[in-house]
């Protein structure tokens, strides 16, 4: 199934405690971005990619586009305070309808056989989240940290990213968020708050968002882990 794909990439990395936007880190001397771009060039099912970035970063990012031959890139959009404006300043720029991704320029470990099982999910509803089981126990805390709540493990979610909607119905969910101020920190959120039903497709613990500078280890393992697989999208580019 054809898709095109929107990229939020127009954070401050703040967590990551790195001086400057994370998307530009070496991860075992290839830029983040280009490790989570390049799974899309790949893909012959996406037919575009829309890079959301800080407007002072956009030379920067066309010059490793260039230089990585990234060449699905339709536009290089610049993005906004929060994650959600970045998606909706993206929205903007698509000039096809159809199914649309969202997905965290700081996940470069999807797989494209997780994008394809996502987007065989989301035809038959508004939309589909990658997705793993919670592990741990998780309990709600109030300001003075103390337990309020004990939630049943078995109905939680890890979310990720990609999220898959069609092209119509994130437009919707992201136009009535802003006009009535509500804010959520992934888009099937405000899917939801316009009571879209969203799937949720089983996902990889592979699939992490690299947040602080722990993760960049964890990176580290899991393309050791990756390493020699002759399948692996990462090979390619
Ligand atoms: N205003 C923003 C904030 C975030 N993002 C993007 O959304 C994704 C997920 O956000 P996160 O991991 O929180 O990245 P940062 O905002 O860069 O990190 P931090 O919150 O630590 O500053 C990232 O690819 C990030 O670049 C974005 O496009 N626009
Ligand atoms: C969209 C997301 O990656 C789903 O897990 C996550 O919610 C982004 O949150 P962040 O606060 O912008 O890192």
């Amino acid at each position: 199934m054809a898709y095109t794909v929107i990229i939020p990439a127009a954070g401050q990395g703040k967590r990551m405690n790195a001086g400057g936007n994370k998307q530009f880190l070496n991860i075992r001397s290839l830029p983040l971005i280009i490790r989570t771009l390049r799974i899309f060039q790949n893909d012959e099912a996406c037919t575009a990619i829309v890079v959301v970035v800080n407007a002072g970063e956009i030379g920067d990012m066309e010059r490793l586009f260039t230089h990585y031959n990234v060449s699905k890139v339709q536009a290089l959009v610049p993005g906004g305070k929060e994650r959600q404006e970045s998606v909706y300043a993206g929205l903007q720029h698509l000039d096809q309808a159809g199914i649309v991704l969202v997905h965290d320029g700081a996940r470069p470990f999807i797989r494209q056989e997780e994008i394809h099982r996502l987007l065989a999910e989301v035809s038959d509803t508004q939309g589909a989240v990658l997705a793993t089981k919670v592990k741990d126990t998780i309990k709600k805390g109030s300001d003075e940290q103390f337990v309020t709540e004990t939630l049943t493990r078995d109905e939680l979610w890890s979310v990720q990213t990609p999220q898959a909607f069609s092209f119509d119905m994130l437009k919707k969910a992201h136009e009535v968020a802003l006009n009535t101020g509500f804010t959520g920190t992934d888009d099937a959120s405000l899917v939801e708050y316009i009571s879209g039903k969203i799937r949720l497709v089983p996902g990889s613990e592979d699939n992490i968002k690299l947040t602080t500078p722990d993760d960049i280890g964890m990176a580290e393992m899991i393309l050791g882990k990756r390493k020699g697989d002759e399948h692996e999208d990462w090979a390619r580019l």
